[in-house]
């Protein structure tokens, strides 16, 4: 038997699944909700549907190429018809945040190139407002102590990412400093805000790009919201 959390987070990432039509390009998220949306995937890769999926971190990479999901490039394609990804918050109005697995900048270089994002979350990740979860963000190692220090003047407490006794190292072989902003009310301005420091590749703050997001509950039932 699954936990509860885990099958609302199951029960997301297969619904957010049943809206990938055949012949489409299909973006991979990551994390344990979008593992469950790439299993279904999978599964109807496996009885015949006809797709394509660009994924957004080499984990999920390396989870389609078990699945037999077929991937492409954005060589191949620039534009993806759907994206499906987890979330850390999303908030009332659809703003979310992500890049609690370290995936962000990929993340939202897929969302932005696709015709339509799917955020799939349990329950509990549905907030008012956002900022309970820390604020990723992806910055060049070069320098990170004084981009760490600018973001500390923005209001936030700013803290290294670390895997043990290592800093964590991205995809892109960036760091992460997760910054604790307490409410975050104007997602965008604090978004721009960060974008104005060199050193600042990319935030986790997807500011109204979310299309849909499904909700999964822990008794397996989910929601559709929509903007
Ligand atoms: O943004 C992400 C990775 O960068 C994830 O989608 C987010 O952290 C949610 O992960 P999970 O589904 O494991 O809770």
């Amino acid at each position: 038997m699954q936990d509860p959390i885990t099958n609302a987070k199951r029960a997301a990432g297969e619904k957010a699944a049943s809206f990938i039509r055949p012949g489409m390009i299909v973006g991979l998220g990551t994390g344990s909700t979008a593992y469950w949306a790439i299993q279904k995937i999978g599964a109807l890769v496996k009885d015949g549907l006809d797709i394509q999926a660009i994924a957004t971190s080499e984990a999920s990479a390396a989870l389609a190429r078990e699945l037999k999901i077929p991937l492409t490039t954005f060589a191949e394609t620039q534009r993806l018809d759907i994206d499906i990804d987890g979330a850390d918050e999303v908030s009332e109005n659809l703003d979310v945040i992500k890049g609690g697995g370290g995936a962000l900048l990929r993340e939202k270089i897929v969302a932005y190139h696709s015709k339509q994002l799917i955020i799939i979350a349990d329950e509990h990740k549905y907030v008012p407002t956002l900022g309970r979860f820390p604020l990723a963000v992806e910055v060049i190692p070069f320098g990170w102590e004084a981009t760490g220090s600018k973001l500390q003047s923005l209001g936030c407490r700013p803290l290294l990412r670390a895997k043990g006794e290592e800093i964590f190292i991205t995809d892109n072989g960036n760091y992460i400093i997760d910054c604790s902003f307490g409410t975050i009310k104007e997602p965008q301005l604090i978004n721009d805000a960060l974008h104005n420091i060199p050193g600042v590749v990319e935030t986790g703050l997807f500011v109204q790009m979310a299309d849909k997001v499904v909700l999964g509950y822990e008794d397996g039932t989910t929601e559709v919201r929509e903007k």
